[in-house]
C-alpha cells in the first residue's frame, strides 16, 4: 500500500528534519521485504519532483544520489537543505534534462539519513532503529524506487543516470529491472563492488565504530555523535574521491597558512581534509554512513543472475557509461568491463585531475554526455513484450 502525501510526519534523527523541506514529498510502505529475508515494517521514502509527467508517463528521468548526496540535485541551499543542489544547472528549464518536457524525480535513499527511512529512523517500538536497523543492499534500495515510480504511475522510466552509489543504483535498475529502464547512465561506477572499494570502506567503517561515541550504533537519542569517527572516515573518502595528481600539484607539501608542520602544524592538504570532514560531520549521520557503506560493499549485479554478460548483454534498453579519467576508487577498467559486458558502445571518458569527484566537479563534460544520452533515448525504443 502506497499513499503520496507531503513529508510532514517524517520522524528522523540525521538534522535537518525533512519536515523543514517544503519541497520533499513522500510515501509509505509497509512489510518491505530485504535481500537478506528481513522484514521492514515502515519506509517511508521522501522525493522531489520537477516538470510534469506526460500524459502517457513517458517522460520521466530518475536521478540517483551518491553515497552523501540527496534528492536536491538542483536550487539553493534553504529550509531542510544544507547544500545547494549537487549537479549544478544539470536539469530545469532548457538544460540537459529539460523539465520543460521531462518529468525529473530524485529519492532519498534507503538507509540514508535524508528523509528516507535509515538507522536514524524510529522503529515500531517508539524507539531509533539504531543497531537494529537490518541490513541493506543496493537492490533493496532499488525496490524500494519501484514503488515510487509505482505511487507515480511510472512504468517505465526514460532514463535513469547517476554517479558512484548512484551509478549502482542504475546499473541496477537496467539489470533488475529491464523493462522499466529506457535508458541508463551509469557515471563513474561499477557493476560489482571491487576489493579495493571493500577495503577502503573498511577503514572507513572502523573509524566510525570504534568512536566510543557510536555506542555499537545506538547513540540516536543519547547526545552523544560520534563525530570524531565520521570526520576521519570522510577523510580517508574524499582522499579517494580525489587524485594524487590533485593533491600533489595543489597542496603538495605546503605548510597550511602560517602553521608549520615542523612544531605541530598542519599541511595545507590536512586543513583542507579537516575542512571536508567537517562539513560532512555538520550535514550527514554516522549510522547511516556504516549502513550504505556496508551496502555498497556487496553491490552486484549478477549475484544470483548469471554472468555479466548474460545480465547486461540482455539489456534492451540504451545503455550509457561514463567515467573520469583520473578516478582512482572507480577506475576506467570498470566500465570498460560493463560496456564490454553490454557488447555495445564505448565509454565516455571525462578528462580532469579531481579524480572520482569529476562526475560532481566537471559539469560541462557532464552535461555534454546527458545531453547526447537525452538525445539518443529519444530515438531509442524497447522491445515489445509479448505475453506468454
Ligand atoms: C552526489 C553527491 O553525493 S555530492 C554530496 C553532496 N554535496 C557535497 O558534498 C558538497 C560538498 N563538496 C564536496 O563534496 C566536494 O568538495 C565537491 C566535489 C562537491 C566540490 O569539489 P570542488 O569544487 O573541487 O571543491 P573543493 O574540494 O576544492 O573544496 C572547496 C572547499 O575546500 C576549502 N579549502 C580549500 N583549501 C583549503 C585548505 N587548505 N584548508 C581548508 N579548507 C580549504 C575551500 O575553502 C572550500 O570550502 P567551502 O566548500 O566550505 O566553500
Ligand atoms: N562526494 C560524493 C562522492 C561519493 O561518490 C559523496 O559524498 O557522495
Amino acid at each position: 500500500m502506497t499513499a503520496i502525501h507531503t513529508a510532514r510526519s517524517v520522524t528522523q534523527w540525521c538534522a535537518p528534519p525533512v519536515d523543514a523541506n517544503p519541497d520533499a514529498r513522500a510515501i509509505r510502505l509497509t512489510d518491505v521485504p530485504l535481500e537478506s529475508g528481513e522484514r521492514l515494517p515502515e519506509v517511508i521514502v521522501t522525493f522531489q519532483t520537477w516538470g510534469r509527467l506526460s500524459a502517457n508517463a513517458d517522460n520521466a528521468v530518475l536521478v540517483e544520489h551518491a553515497l552523501t548526496g540527496d534528492s536536491h540535485v538542483e536550487g539553493e541551499a534553504g529550509p531542510g537543505q544544507p547544500t545547494a543542489g549537487w549537479w549544478p544547472d544539470l536539469s530545469g528549464p532548457g538544460r540537459p534534462l529539460d523539465t520543460e518536457d521531462l518529468y525529473v524525480v530524485a529519492i532519498n535513499v534507503l538507509g540514508g539519513c535524508r528523509g528516507t527511512t535509515g538507522p536514524g529512523s524510529i522503529a515500531p517500538d517508539g524507539k531509533p532503529w539504531g543497531s537494529r536497523f537490518p541490513r541493506t543492499t543496493v537492490r533493496d534500495q532499488v525496490a524500494v524506487e519501484t514503488a515510487v515510480a509505482d505511487a507515480l504511475g511510472i512504468d517505465s522510466w526514460f532514463l535513469v543516470l547517476g554517479g558512484s552509489m548512484g551509478g549502482m543504483r542504475t546499473i541496477e535498475w537496467a539489470a533488475g529491472h529491464p523493462q522499466r529502464t529506457r535508458a541508463a547512465l551509469v557515471i563513474a561506477s561499477a557493476a560489482q563492488a571491487t576489493g579495493d572499494q571493500i577495503a577502503w570502506g573498511q577503514a572507513q567503517t572502523l573509524a566510525i565504530t570504534s568512536d566510543p561515541a557510536y555506542a555499537g550504533g545506538d547513540y540516536y537519542g543519547t547526545g552523544g555523535i560520534p563525530s570524531a569517527g565520521l570526520g576521519i572516515a570522510r577523510r580517508i573518502a574524499h582522499a579517494t574521491y580525489r587524485s594524487a595528481d590533485e593533491f600533489n600539484t595543489r597542496f603538495g607539501a605546503q605548510p597550511q597558512d602560517d602553521e608549520n608542520p615542523l612544531d605541530g602544524g598542519r599541511f595545507a592538504v590536512e586543513s583542507y581534509l579537516d575542512h571536508q570532514a567537517g562539513k560532512l560531520v555538520a550535514r550527514f549521520d554516522a549510522g547511516a554512513y556504516v549502513h550504505l557503506t556496508a551496502a555498497m560493499a556487496t553491490h552486484d549485479v549478477t549475484r544470483g543472475r548469471g554472468s555479466l554478460a548474460e545480465v547486461l548483454g540482455s539489456y534492451p534498453g540504451l545503455l550509457r557509461v561514463a567515467a573520469v579519467d583520473s578516478d582512482r576508487l572507480f577506475p576506467l577498467a570498470l566500465s570498460e568491463e560493463i560496456v564490454a559486458a553490454h557488447g555495445r558502445g564505448r565509454v565516455r571518458l571525462m578528462r580532469s585531475r579531481h579524480g572520482h569527484d569529476g562526475f560532481l566537479i566537471e559539469t560541462g563534460q557532464i552535461a555534454a554526455i546527458v545531453s547526447e544520452t537525452v538525445s539518443d533515448a529519444r530515438r531509442h525504443r524497447l522491445p515489445v513484450q509479448v505475453a506468454g
